[in-house]
């Protein structure tokens, strides 16, 4: 497994990880993993089921079933809970916020760490996440850890959002953010820090092509 290359980029929410990871792993052919889509697609099924969100028991016996698939269509990443198209669904920030609940159960992080590793397939994998570099891949060779100011990333995501068609408003964006910075960082099993040798790169003043140009570069 060591020798198939991957590089991580882990970073808060809305930070541009999703858009940057799928830039290179469409120019280098290489597999792309969306591990925020697992957590928010588990959320999903907790909610689907009625499960409370911080019964570990239930959500990690869950999490060890869950029937996920992911496909590219259109550009887009396609996911499939039990059978049903959640890719729009899973998107919402009441969604983020739900999915950032059930990953702070140690249970589901045990559940689908070997679920991620399997994504290491040749010819190489790009992933996003909060834990990417840190735990789930720690040998990986190329570690980026991507950051902006709550600020700029809540302004990204209400335009993202508004372009997906899903109402949202910028001060309770801001509020939800900065809660789930909190919570993903401050809780026990896998907070949000930089993997050790990361670049780290403050995306605030950058544009995703000069973002792009400096995670491309360490890659060459
Ligand atoms: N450097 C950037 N400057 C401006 N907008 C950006 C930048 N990076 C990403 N975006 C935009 O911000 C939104 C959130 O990016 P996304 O990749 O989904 O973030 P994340 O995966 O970190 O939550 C997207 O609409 C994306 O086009
Ligand atoms: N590797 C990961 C990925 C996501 N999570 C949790 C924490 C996040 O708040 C939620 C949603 O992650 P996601 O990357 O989809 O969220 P953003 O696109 O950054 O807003 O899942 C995690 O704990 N570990």
């Amino acid at each position: 497994m060591a020798e198939i290359p991957v590089l991580t980029i882990d970073g808060p929410s809305g930070s541009g990880k999703g858009t940057i990871a799928q830039m290179v792993a469409q120019q280098l052919g290489w597999h792309y993993l969306d591990s925020g889509a697992i957590y928010r697609v588990l959320a999903q099924a907790a909610l689907k089921h009625q499960l409370d969100l911080s019964d570990e028991a239930a959500i990690g016996k869950l999490a060890e079933g869950l029937d996920v698939r992911f496909s590219i269509a259109n550009d887009e990443l396609k996911v499939m809970l039990e059978g049903e198209d959640v890719s729009l669904i899973i998107r919402s920030e009441q969604a983020g916020n739900a999915a950032s609940k059930v990953a702070a159960l140690p249970a589901v992080r045990a559940a689908l760490l070997q679920r991620q590793r399997d994504f290491r397939q040749l010819p190489g994998l790009v992933t996003d996440g909060r834990d990417m570099g840190t735990v789930v891949f720690p040998d990986a060779p190329f570690k980026v850890f991507l950051t902006a100011s709550a600020e700029e990333r809540a302004q990204r995501r209400y335009k993202q959002l508004k372009q997906k068609g899903i109402e949202s408003n910028l001060s309770d964006l801001i509020a939800e953010i900065s809660e789930r910075d909190r919570r993903d960082s401050e809780r026990e099993v896998a907070p949000l820090r930089p993997a050790e040798g990361s670049l780290i790169l403050d995306s605030t003043q950058l544009g995703i092509d000069a973002v792009y140009e400096q995670v491309r570069a360490l890659l060459d």
